[in-house]
């Protein structure tokens, strides 16, 4: 009988920032509840899902080293569920290009493990919609979710229970990569240390910010950008402070930690101010390097079916 081999099928995945991250009490499950309006971000990473025998991972791009290609990476998990889901073998290489910071705050593994959910949905043909790829995607990280829906949206539970904002317009972001990355558990059980020592400011509800994002004006979504954990990366990397005030100075509207940091995200007035921000902050030697961004972009989607291989 003649088997068919399908095409190989390529799938971006996008970032994250949280514009709103309101961080509850540490529930019984090791979790907190969040609050967090998340946006799409165009800096992204490019997944290559091609048929073989054997499940093998290989990362490129600038922080593949810190990238581990076993068991241990979030693609792996995501095909094994999936494959186990499907009663298949989980045959299949898989190429990352990372484009997103490693440990940066920005979901990178995330968007890798969406970027399966949706490229093997599509290799092995299983037919599964959004929904129950959402909710396979829960079971590996609590950002998955928001990787595969994309766009501007409200997180609640522990991030992963999504409802869409709207948001006007597109945003311009300038992102400040740093050196090492921080571990996001360790980014949380800090916050309840601070908690536990004193009484770090808490973010109001979402509800002016989710009325600015409606409105489309970058001025009057700056001054409600907030993030819970911010201190607590800040306690961890003090240095995120001088890149903080570094943006600021440089022009940008508002600067905040990007989720659990170190990645530092300044909102820009338009696209030519964030290339301005942009070249002052990465003369300003107060970061690894700079990146240019906007959004919402869409969640995992597939960008290619490779015509030979
Ligand atoms: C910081 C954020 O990026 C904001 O969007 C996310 O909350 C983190 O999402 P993630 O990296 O997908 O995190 P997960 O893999 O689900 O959880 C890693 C660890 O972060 C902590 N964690 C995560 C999410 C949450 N709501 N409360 C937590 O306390 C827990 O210690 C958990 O064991
Ligand atoms: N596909 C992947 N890409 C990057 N890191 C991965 C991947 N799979 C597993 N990891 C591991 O997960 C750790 C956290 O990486 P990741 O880049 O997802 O962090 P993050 O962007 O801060 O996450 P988040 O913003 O969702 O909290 C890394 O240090 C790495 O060891």
């Amino acid at each position: 009988m003649l088997s068919v081999v399908p095409l190989p099928v390529i799938v971006r995945a996008p970032s994250k920032v949280n514009l709103h991250l309101g961080v509850g009490d540490l529930r019984e499950d090791g979790y907190h509840e969040l609050t967090s309006v998340f946006q799409a971000l165009s800096l992204s990473d490019d997944v290559r899902f091609a048929d073989a025998d054997q499940l093998s991972v290989t990362v490129r791009g600038d922080d593949a080293r810190a990238v581990p290609t076993d068991r241990r990476n979030l693609v792996w998990r995501a095909a094994e569920l999936l494959a186990e889901r499907a009663g298949r073998a989980p045959g299949v290489a898989i190429t990352i290009t990372k484009g997103i910071p490693v440990a940066g705050g920005m979901a990178g593994g995330s968007a890798d493990a969406a970027a399966a959910l949706v490229g093997l949905n599509e290799l092995w043909q299983l037919g599964l919609g959004r929904a129950e790829l959402s909710e396979i995607g829960a079971r590996l990280g609590s950002d998955v979710p928001f990787s595969l829906h994309g766009s501007t949206a409200l997180g609640t539970g522990r991030g992963e229970r999504l409802l869409p904002v709207l948001a006007r317009d597109t945003y311009h972001w300038v992102l400040a990569l740093a050196k090492g990355g921080l571990s996001t558990p360790t980014v949380f059980r800090e916050l309840d240390r601070l908690r536990a020592e004193g009484s770090p400011p808490r973010l109001g509800d979402a509800q002016e910010l989710m009325h600015a994002l409606a409105s489309g004006d970058p001025h009057a979504l700056a001054p409600l950008l907030g993030n819970d954990l911010q201190p607590a990366a800040l306690s961890l990397a003090p240095a995120l402070r001088r890149t903080l005030r570094a943006g600021t100075d440089a022009g940008a509207l508002a600067g905040i930690v990007s989720g659990s940091g170190p990645t530092c995200a300044f909102l820009c007035a338009d696209a030519e101010a964030a290339v301005a921000v942009g070249a002052e902050l990465a003369g300003a030697g107060v970061c690894r390097t700079v990146r240019i961004a906007h959004g919402p972009v869409p969640g995992a989607r597939i960008i290619d079916h490779e015509t030979e291989h």
